[in-house]
């Protein structure tokens, strides 16, 4: 099996990446919580309780779960690479020099591998060193800002700075300052993590763009269609340049359409995958907040074509119509979050009701609090299979965030 296989949202899970939440979580202040994307600071005993709840739901279905921080430092270990590795985190993170950095350097090189790695997440607080302010960098620091190195800690949502596609990934250029260095690891992974060794996969876009992507709002709707959100997240330019390469690689890519879908820009909204997400051949979950009064919504479909872009693009605003053609079926029921009512839906949809994670065909991981939607899941004939959510559901994320497949069974 190659080290990636991932044609379809649905197909039965067989091996995902996933981050347990840490005291990254707990470097949240009421100060710095917006800028790093956190609405409120979970309380992280009972997160990583969720998170180990969730787990399990995956382990007993039959898929193998990994911690993206094992293989980091298994890749460091394998690459030798551990100095090349905290020097880059250290760039990004805003030390590339002076003091801070020598004293930042010297401190986390003298951590074993596994713990180097999670501190970079957890972030690097002042008064755990003590550093000699005597070069410009360090003298114009400013004292009331609490850390040197900024946690992550949206580092639990695996999907969005990396995202299987077919037998190869998108590595994520990060839309906000806040996420960016998350893609790193996957980075390293498959650069040095002997799994990844036989360079079996297609890295369809790495992290050296301008222009961002994000895995929530990368779709494998069969292993020809992808649907790609435009968001606050993603812009054109990124889903263009991976339709490009997907079309352009085709005899490894098998994908021959590209549907680019519009949505709000706004924070409830961040990923595609907060509103709509595939959970059986012909069914899907969708937020009625994306489509307009008269149930429409922007979308580009595009195919391979031999002219000057190498794309042709369609134009169209019903969905609907649009998933049918792409999927081949002939009836589609969207169903809608919250059951479509004015306070449930948008309610259930802030605590990422839409957000479910599709384990076998027809089968889904849901979080329990979104009671409403589930039930109308299982009304559609759905099985829910429902995991506890009172805190992970603060980072604004769900069952599908948090988890980035690397094997689906074909469908
Ligand atoms: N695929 C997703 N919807 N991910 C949710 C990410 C939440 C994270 N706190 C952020 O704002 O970036």
């Amino acid at each position: 099996m190659p080290a990636i296989h991932v044609f379809s949202e649905i197909g039965k899970l067989r091996r995902v990446i996933v981050h347990r939440p840490g005291r990254e979580v707990e470097n949240l202040t009421p100060a710095i919580m917006k800028r790093l994307l956190f609405d409120d600071i979970p309380y992280l005993p009972i997160a990583q309780k969720e998170h180990d709840a969730l787990v399990r739901i995956l382990q007993e279905n039959g898929a193998e779960v990994l911690y993206l921080e094992q293989l980091t430092s298994q890749a460091i270990a394998a690459g030798r690479i551990k100095s090349a590795f905290l020097e880059k985190n250290l760039q990004e993170a805003g030390q590339a020099s002076g003091a801070i950095h020598d004293a930042l350097k010297e401190y986390l090189l003298s951590l074993d591998t596994d713990r180097m790695v999670s501190k970079l997440i957890e972030g690097v607080r002042k008064n755990e060193l003590d550093v000699k302010a005597d070069d410009l960098v360090s003298a114009v620091d400013d004292p009331h800002y609490p850390f040197y190195i900024d946690p992550l800690p949206s580092m639990y949502f695996t999907r969005d700075p990396q995202a299987s596609i077919g037998e190869g990934l998108t590595i994520n250029r990060m839309t906000f300052a806040a996420r960016q260095r998350e893609s790193m690891f996957m980075e390293t992974v498959t650069k040095y993590h002997p799994s990844f060794a036989r360079g079996d996969f297609s890295v369809w876009r790495n992290r050296d763009h301008q222009t961002h992507i994000e895995g929530g709002d990368e779709l494998i709707l069969s292993d020809h269609v992808l649907a790609i959100g435009i968001s606050q997240r993603t812009c054109a330019a990124a889903i263009q340049d991976v339709a490009k390469k997907l079309f352009v690689d085709s005899g490894q890519s098998h994908f021959d359409t590209v549907i680019a879908i519009k949505i709000p820009e706004n924070r409830a909204m961040m990923h595609l995958d907060t509103v709509l997400t595939m959970v059986n051949f012909d069914q899907f979950t969708v937020h009625p907040g994306i489509l307009d009064a008269g149930g429409k919504i922007d979308t580009w479909t595009m195919h391979p074509a031999d002219n000057a872009q190498g794309l042709t693009i369609s134009y169209s605003q019903d969905l609907k119509s649009v998933l049918k053609n792409a999927l081949g079926v002939s009836e589609l029921d969207l169903i809608p979050t919250g059951a479509g009512d004015l306070i449930t839906a948008p309610r259930e949809q802030w605590t990422d009701g839409s957000n479910t994670l599709a384990i076998v065909p027809g089968v889904v991981v849901t979080y329990d609090r979104n009671y409403v939607s589930n039930a109308l899941l299982q009304h559609h004939g759905i099985k829910v299979i429902e995991t506890v959510s009172s805190e992970l559901s603060r980072g604004r994320g769900g069952p599908r965030c948090m988890t980035m497949p690397l094997i689906r069974d074909d469908i």
